[in-house]
């Protein structure tokens, strides 16, 4: 199997069940034109975190790393008018389009962009949150777990991204910051009586990855 399969089958995939979205479209081009890295996540996953908000009746959400705002765009998208996201940003710049994407995409309302370090912010947001979706910087993944659990209600889930980087998370004698960060994450993950989790590698136009769910069972 080769990138240019995965990438056909993606293509596929959004044919067939996520239609093109001009507005979600416009998001990823206002943060390519900002000279900002294509690393958001791809549409069937952007689709995929919105529906796992709608099917927990997610009402407020809380979002570890904005980019442009279009993973944040999927997921307000499934929260009801009273609903509530916060995402955290440490970059201005990165946060400017994020508003900006998020305005034009009309869930600006329900939107608050929160700038700095993360481990800083975390303490201050308020739960209990529905869906944790962590997507930041992979060694602070151990705190970022440890700031979802407490704030993550019971029957709440925890998403995190990129846990897999191309197979590094299983090669041991890759001992990167990031990737000891992602291992000891899903130790903590395994070692907590308060959740249940599971782990997916994907394929796709983004390369080889994956996805850790969690549900907090108490
Ligand atoms: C992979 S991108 C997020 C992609 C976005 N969730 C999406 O799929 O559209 C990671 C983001 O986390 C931000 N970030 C990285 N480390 C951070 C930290 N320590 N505190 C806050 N934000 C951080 C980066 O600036 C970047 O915008
Ligand atoms: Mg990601």
């Amino acid at each position: 199997m080769s990138q240019e399969t995965w990438t056909k089958v993606d293509e596929y995939i959004f044919d067939a069940l996520v239609p093109s979205d001009p507005t979600l479209e416009a998001a990823i081009e206002a943060s390519d034109e900002a000279g900002m890295p294509a690393i958001a996540v791809a549409p069937n996953q952007g689709k995929l975190l919105h529906l796992l908000a709608r099917m927990i009746g997610a009402r407020s959400i809380l979002e570890i790393g904005t980019l442009g705002g279009y993973s944040t765009i999927w997921l307000a998208r499934a929260l009801p008018p009273e609903g509530r996201l916060v995402t955290l940003e440490y970059y201005p710049k990165f946060a400017d389009v994020a508003r900006k994407n998020l305005d034009a995409a009309g869930v600006g309302d329900l939107v608050d962009i929160r700038l700095g370090e993360a481990l800083d912010l975390l303490p201050e947001v308020e739960g209990p949150i529905d869906l944790t979706f962590i997507d930041a910087d992979r060694v602070n993944n151990p705190a970022y777990f440890e700031a979802a659990l407490g704030l993550t209600r019971p029957g709440g889930v925890i998403v995190i991204d990129n846990v897999v980087r191309s197979g590094a998370v299983a090669d041991t004698s890759n001992t990167s910051d990031e990737i000891v960060g992602l291992r000891r994450m899903h130790e903590l993950i395994a070692a907590e009586p308060r959740v249940d989790a599971t782990a997916l590698q994907t394929v796709g136009m983004k390369g080889h990855d994956g996805l850790t769910v969690v549900l907090v069972t108490s």
